[in-house]
């Protein structure tokens, strides 16, 4: 089966700033592929571009079989979109905005959208302009999933969503997945893509600095952790800390006869925890790291500012 997604060297130029830089891609049919980076490495651009909402500098893509230069209206009847800065306003109210949507895509099944304003706690019959940021993202996630596209191309779809939402929205996508579409999803937040992606691509500057599947990126392991335990002395607990558990940071004394330990783990936590457990456990915080220093763990390089370049005629 040809891929859903597929780029050849595509490449988006503003001036002396390369926003993507010769990005090859390939998303499989009945997948969910997450794109990750910080801000400004290119997710929007290279969605934009899929999209055909701005063109390339250099490189190719092809979308559902079609360019999307040349796809027109019939290949945007088969992809469900939600921007990166969706914009919603006016006094027109959600469901009647959904209504006129619905009849420029494909055909929408009866009852699709209100299901899916119950399924994420959207109220309808509120004007768009008086819906908070969380519930015009929720809007925006109905008229992206209500046609049951092919493709779904979501730039960072759970910002501004509370987590009872964003767990909402996971399921949603996943049921896509299970029906055959194809899911290709930016985001800057890890454990959103290592929830729902299959395959992941890393960018940063606009090119792709990892891929692969979510566990062979091993992007999950780095944490910090915090703990107080009662039972033992800091020397005693450091050392074991660090020779079992893949612990650095520091084990200090303090208030009566606890032992508090700030630190990283670059293993699992099943060695710490284990450690933990042969004292009394007064406190413990795990945390995931964000984004930037997983890659950074594993990369050994930190993200750095958007690359400028000499611009080219033409760009
Ligand atoms: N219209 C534009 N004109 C000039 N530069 C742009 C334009 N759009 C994007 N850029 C630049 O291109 C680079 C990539 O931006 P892009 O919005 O694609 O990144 P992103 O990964 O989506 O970031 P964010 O998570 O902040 O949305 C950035 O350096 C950005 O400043």
């Amino acid at each position: 089966m040809p891929a859903a997604i597929q780029t050849h060297a595509l490449s988006k130029r503003y001036g002396a700033t390369t926003a993507v830089a010769s990005l090859d891609l390939t998303v499989e049919p009945g997948s969910v592929f997450g794109l990750i980076g910080p801000n400004g490495s290119g997710k929007t651009t290279t969605l934009r571009m899929l999209l055909d909402i701005i063109r390339p500098t250099a490189g190719t893509a092809s979308v559902l079989g079609a360019s999307p230069r040349s796809g027109g209206p019939a290949l945007r009847r088969r992809i469900g979109y939600i921007p990166g800065d969706l914009r919603l306003g006016g006094r027109i109210r959600g469901r009647t905005l959904l209504h006129h949507l619905a009849d420029l895509s494909s055909p929408v099944p009866p009852g699709s959208i209100d299901s899916l304003a119950e399924r994420l706690g959207l109220d309808l019959s509120r004007p768009v302009g008086t819906l908070s940021k969380g519930n015009r993202q929720k809007l925006g996630l109905v008229q992206a999933f209500m046609h049951n596209p092919d493709l779904l191309i979501l730039d960072e779809p759970t910002s501004g969503l509370d987590p009872l939402v964003q767990r909402e929205f996971l399921e949603m996508v996943h049921e896509a997945r299970a029906a055959g579409r194809t899911v290709l999803l930016s985001s800057h937040v890890l454990s959103e893509i290592q929830q729902a992606a299959d395959m992941v691509a890393v960018l940063s500057q606009g090119r792709v600095v990892a891929q692969g599947d979510v566990a062979s990126l091993r992007l999950n392991n780095l944490r910090h952790v915090r703990a107080a335990v009662a039972g033992t002395e800091p020397d005693t607990l450091q050392g074991q800390l660090e020779r079992s558990a893949h612990f650095t940071g520091t084990v200090t004394a303090r208030e009566g006869n606890a032992v508090h330990l700030r630190g990283t783990l670059a293993g699992g936590v099943d060695p710490f925890i284990k450690v933990l457990a042969r004292y009394q456990v007064l406190d413990l915080a795990v945390e995931e790291p964000d984004l930037e220093e997983s890659v950074l763990s594993l990369y050994g390089r930190p993200w750095e500012a958007p690359q400028t370049e000499e611009p080219e005629p033409g760009t």
